[in-house]
């Protein structure tokens, strides 16, 4: 990486300059991600064996690694080929044997010479009764024996790479650790009693007991604390680079949006109102906007989007509202036009089927400025796509789109202010990993008057009962989703079974009452059976979790969801969402295939439990790990080597509020301290913060 400090350049020299690694060892060592002595250095004990001297093999719970000294006693040489060589030893309360294959008698002899006595380390277990240690780890005499480690730290591992190799070549890489400017808060080190950067880690490699494994030793927690750092100092100043580049000012007046919510028939909630005054601000003032919108299911994101669009219309410019998918885009529209249009306003959808003339007269109403406010789907990327002055792209759901697209929307305008909105709750110390470089806006209160949503698990044994209590409620004017199961592996099995599925539950309900949705449908047909379902001209409508984002039809009130046990709890929530939108009592009934296991069942309970999105988030990351809640492939989430984002959140918020901290004072981190955090950053290979810092 260029410009790292030369203080560093043993940790990031070649493998090969640490003993005991050649050509063909480093291979061996990069399949356990170790590419580097920093690498190995990063890399902590997993676990360790203890070798200090026992009395007796019978003072630990068999089987265990014991120390012990016995007196050698008979030898029984192998009596064929392949046969174990055995020989009978004598700790200071038990009698056991010492087993080897494959020895040869004579060195056998000299290893343990019968009638004198040595220390021997290894595992000990029971073979019929028998107390044996196969293969001892240490043959020694008393006074060797004190040279061993207390502790004997192991490390992972993988095929040819043994365990003392990796303790070698550690000893080497921990040898070129130096000592560095401290890099964290004086004040935070003093009030956690940590040691400086070299000394934690050398006491990180040097357990003395199973106890300092534990990542709430000063020594790990400092250096996952290093790790979270450096991290949140490269989001924080992403942050407040883009902050930096000039933005527009849009300062609304306020005279659309004060119609627009006249007009409602509610009034927005408290945290709606919050999330807006801080988006307005942001649109007003004359930095970049990078923001994010998180709210739990049917918290009511659209009318705070609407909100902000409007305030880029008072100041004369345009706004941009982009959704994952055609149906969500069409819904936007159907939601927003009629708040618009009497307002004067132009409101148009710009999806990929728009071709032709249409196209055309959108994209010139769109480049004279016409149009004030774009709906759509990814076609709002396409590059004959020229706005008069955007000034606001909303991105609806962020998790199906990548930080790319949010990108090139951003460039359609001059200095576009940007607003990400997701539906997917994401615990907090996830957020502040993933999203630490966006300002955060949360909708974490329901409109007034949402009634609880009864959750229900039925066994899909009892698929007539949940069919015919449908066809009651039904009867009594109610309306349902139906989800099938999930089919991850292909789209094809999933729309299979949902057409299947679709056929039954026509015979059951009666053919005019059912519709269906599924991936593989032509869009204009998806579109249909939506706008039949909207409309209630169809009572039921089977769907694949096409369904689950979005989608708002306040009058449904069932959710079934078959096979729900294939589902993650944000997926579950999300499709649950779909009912309890109005002012009726919805129901969600979870069918799970028997047996169900024992982590579905959990799963299930939780939504039993709950219907606070970002309580089952936290559950979710309890239960998954970060990396499966996000999917850390394209989540862009950090890996880290030895910082654990589930257990280690209070730490993250550390170092998120230490890191803005520390910018707001050293913005271009020249101070001392500054300057020790750059050593971090290369020590961290934050190449992205690197770069930042260059470019000034
Ligand atoms: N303040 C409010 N009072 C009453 N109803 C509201 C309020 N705000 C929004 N709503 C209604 O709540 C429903 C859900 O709103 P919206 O579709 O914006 O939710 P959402 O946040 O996008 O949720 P999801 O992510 O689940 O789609 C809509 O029918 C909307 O009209």
């Amino acid at each position: 990486m260029a410009g790292r400090p030369e203080v560093l350049f043993p940790l990031f020299a070649d493998l090969t300059g640490l003993p005991g690694i050649g050509p063909k060892t480093a291979p061996l060592f990069a399949r356990i991600g170790v590419e580097s002595p920093r690498d190995l250095l990063m890399t902590l004990p997993t676990g360790g064996t203890d070798r200090r001297l026992k009395p007796s093999i019978l003072d630990v719970p068999l089987p265990a690694t014991v120390t012990v000294e016995v007196e050698i006693g008979r030898h029984a040489p192998a009596p064929a080929k392949g046969r174990p060589y055995r020989v009978s030893v004598r700790d200071a309360k038990t009698d056991f044997q010492i087993v080897y294959f494959h020895a040869r008698d004579d060195w056998m002899e000299r290893h343990l010479p019968p009638g004198e006595r040595r220390v021997v380390s290894g595992r000990v277990e029971l073979f019929d009764g028998v107390a044996q240690m196969v293969h001892p780890d240490h043959v020694l005499h008393r006074a060797q024996a004190e040279a061993l480690p207390p502790f004997e730290p192991t490390y992972p591992l993988t095929a040819g790479l043994t365990l003392k190799t990796v303790v070698k070549a550690q000893r080497g890489a921990l040898d070129r650790v130096m000592d560095l400017p401290e890099w964290i808060a004086p004040q935070i080190v003093a009030d956690r009693g940590w040691p400086g950067w070299s000394a934690a880690l050398k006491s990180a490699h040097a357990p003395d007991s199973s106890a300092d494994l534990a990542d709430t030793t000063p020594a790990r927690q400092r250096l996952a604390y290093d790790e979270l750092f450096a991290h949140q100092v490269t989001l924080t100043l992403a942050r407040a680079r883009a902050r930096r580049k000039p933005g527009r000012a849009s300062p609304g007046d306020g005279h659309l949006r004060e119609r627009a919510l006249a007009a409602l028939p509610y009034r927005p909630t408290g945290a709606q109102t919050r999330a807006v005054q801080q988006i307005v601000e942001d649109l007003a003032a004359p930095v970049r906007m990078n923001r994010l919108l998180q709210g739990d299911v049917g918290s009511g994101k659209t009318l705070v989007a609407l909100l902000a669009m409007l305030a880029v219309v008072e100041a004369g410019g345009q706004a941009a509202l982009m959704a994952p998918t055609e149906i969500l885009a069409r819904q936007h529209m159907e939601a927003l036009a009629p708040l618009i249009a009497p307002l004067g306003l132009r409101i148009a959808l710009l999806t990929g089927r728009d071709k032709g003339t249409t196209r055309q007269e959108k994209l010139s109403a769109l480049a004279n400025g016409q149009i004030h406010i774009l709906l759509g789907t990814h076609a709002l990327f396409q590059s004959d796509v020229d706005f008069a002055d955007l000034r606001l792209a909303i991105i609806d759901e962020q998790h199906r789109f990548g930080v790319r697209e949010r990108m090139t929307l951003g460039a359609k305008g001059r200095a576009v202010d940007i607003l990400v909105m997701t539906a997917t709750p994401i615990p907090r110390s996830l957020s502040l990993a993933q999203y630490g470089d966006m300002d955060l806006s949360v909708l974490d209160e329901k409109p007034p008057g949402r009634q609880p949503i009864e959750t229900a698990l039925v066994s899909a044994e009892r698929m007539d009962q949940v069919v015919a209590r449908l066809r009651s409620a039904l009867d009594a004017g109610r309306q349902a989703y139906w989800v099938c199961p999930l089919v991850e592996e292909s789209e094809v099995v999933e729309a299979t079974a949902a057409e299947e599925r679709h056929r039954a539950l026509r015979v059951a309900l009666g053919d005019q009452n059912v519709g269906l949705v599924h991936g593989r449908l032509p869009p204009a047909e998806k579109d249909a059976a939506m706008a039949d379902f909207i409309a209630g001209r169809t009572r039921v409508l089977v769907a694949t979790t096409v369904i689950e984002v979005g989608v708002n039809v306040p009058a449904a009130t069932i959710m079934v969801i078959e096979q729900a046990e294939r589902f993650g709890l944000a997926q579950l929530h999300q499709l649950r969402g779909r009912v309890g939108r109005g002012s009726e009592k919805s129901t969600c009934l979870l069918m799970y295939q028997p047996p169900l296991g024992e982590a579905a069942r959990a799963r299930m309970e939780i939504m039993r439990e709950t219907e606070d999105g970002f309580r089952i988030a936290d559950e979710d990351l309890r239960l998954r790990g970060a990396g499966d809640v996000l999917g850390t492939a394209q989540s862009g989430l950090p890996r880290f080597r030895i910082a654990d984002l589930e257990r280690q959140t209070a730490l993250l918020a550390l170092a998120h509020k230490d890191a803005r901290l520390l910018l707001g004072r050293d913005p271009d981190l020249t101070s001392d301290r500054g300057r020790a955090a750059r050593t971090l950053l290369y020590l961290m290979e934050q190449d992205r913060a690197i770069r930042l810092l260059s470019v000034g």
